[in-house]
């Protein structure tokens, strides 16, 4: 048996292990979203002595494979945490060379064979996406609109995003639409009127989706770091102590049996 020969066998045997692992997980509530937040891709160049930038492409493949993953066990919603406002604070090679591939691998997720493709992914980006560069923003408009049509599954990548811009942005719209409303109505008993929890839901960059069941946060971070706050509040945590580029596929197994059995803890209490 040549190599090639050698590494169909292991595809589809592992393709094969993997349906029956996601029948067995499949028996119990699986997760609507998964969120992850990507860390540890610098410290992977460091420790692999490969040259700056390359830990974040290792990284990129590690984020396709979990991305199948997850929609071959029927997660609908993914959302990846790629690049922070706090990001723009780091040198302006490394964040050129980082817009340089979220560039490049925007393209590539439109591809004819992409993996978006393949699942009928509708991509969306969310964030402050004026705090970006034209051609990274472009690419993103592009992604967005080539995507609009799919609709079994969807991917969220914040980029140029915090919690806390995300929250007060949704609270200024909330805030100017009431105003709007109290204009046309001038109804002077209407100014007391303030804006419900609802409102500011509805404005949120992530309105497009429900809140994530789970957060994966790679090497041993248990810190949000300015992700989700809004969204995260029934949400469970899973840190597993592994870089993000080399997270695999017995982490997202944990993280999902970890879910189930807190379900279940919390189905248990409610009936005593
Ligand atoms: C199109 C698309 C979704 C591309 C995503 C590409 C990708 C893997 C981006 C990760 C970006 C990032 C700043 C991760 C955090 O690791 P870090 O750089 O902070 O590393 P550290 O935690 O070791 O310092």
């Amino acid at each position: 048996m040549d190599i090639k020969q050698r590494t169909q066998m292991y595809t589809s045997l592992s393709s094969f292990a993997r349906k029956c692992i996601f029948g067995i997980l499949s028996v119990a509530t699986l997760p609507n979203h998964i969120a992850f937040i990507m860390d540890g891709n610098r410290r992977y160049s460091k420790q692999h002595n490969l040259v700056d930038g390359e830990g974040h492409k290792v990284g990129y493949s590690s984020l396709m494979s979990m991305l199948r993953y997850c929609y071959e066990l029927g997660v609908k919603y993914v959302t990846v945490y790629a690049f922070s406002i706090e990001n723009f604070k780091r040198s302006p090679e490394e964040v050129q060379s980082l817009m340089d591939l979220m560039e490049e691998k925007i393209e590539g997720l439109i591809k004819e064979e992409s993996l978006v493709n393949q699942y009928g992914v509708r991509v969306y980006f969310i964030g402050n996406l004026k705090l970006l560069n034209k051609s990274v923003r472009l690419a993103a408009a592009r992604a967005m609109d080539a995507t609009a049509k799919n609709s079994k599954a969807v991917l969220l990548i914040c980029i140029a995003y915090t919690s806390t811009d995300e929250i007060l942005h949704s609270v200024e719209e909330s805030c100017e639409e009431k105003w709007d409303e109290i204009k046309v109505l001038n109804d002077k008993k209407h100014e007391k009127d303030i804006i419900s929890v609802l409102d500011i839901e509805r404005h949120m960059y992530m309105a497009v989706a429900p809140d994530p069941d789970i957060i994966i946060r790679t090497s041993g971070e248990t810190r949000l770091s300015n992700f989700l706050l809004w969204q995260s509040s029934n949400c469970l945590l899973c840190s597993p102590s592994v870089l993000w580029p080399e997270i695999g596929f017995r982490h997202l197994v944990q993280a999902i049996l970890g879910f189930q059995y807190n379900l279940y803890y919390l189905n248990k209490q409610k009936q005593t």
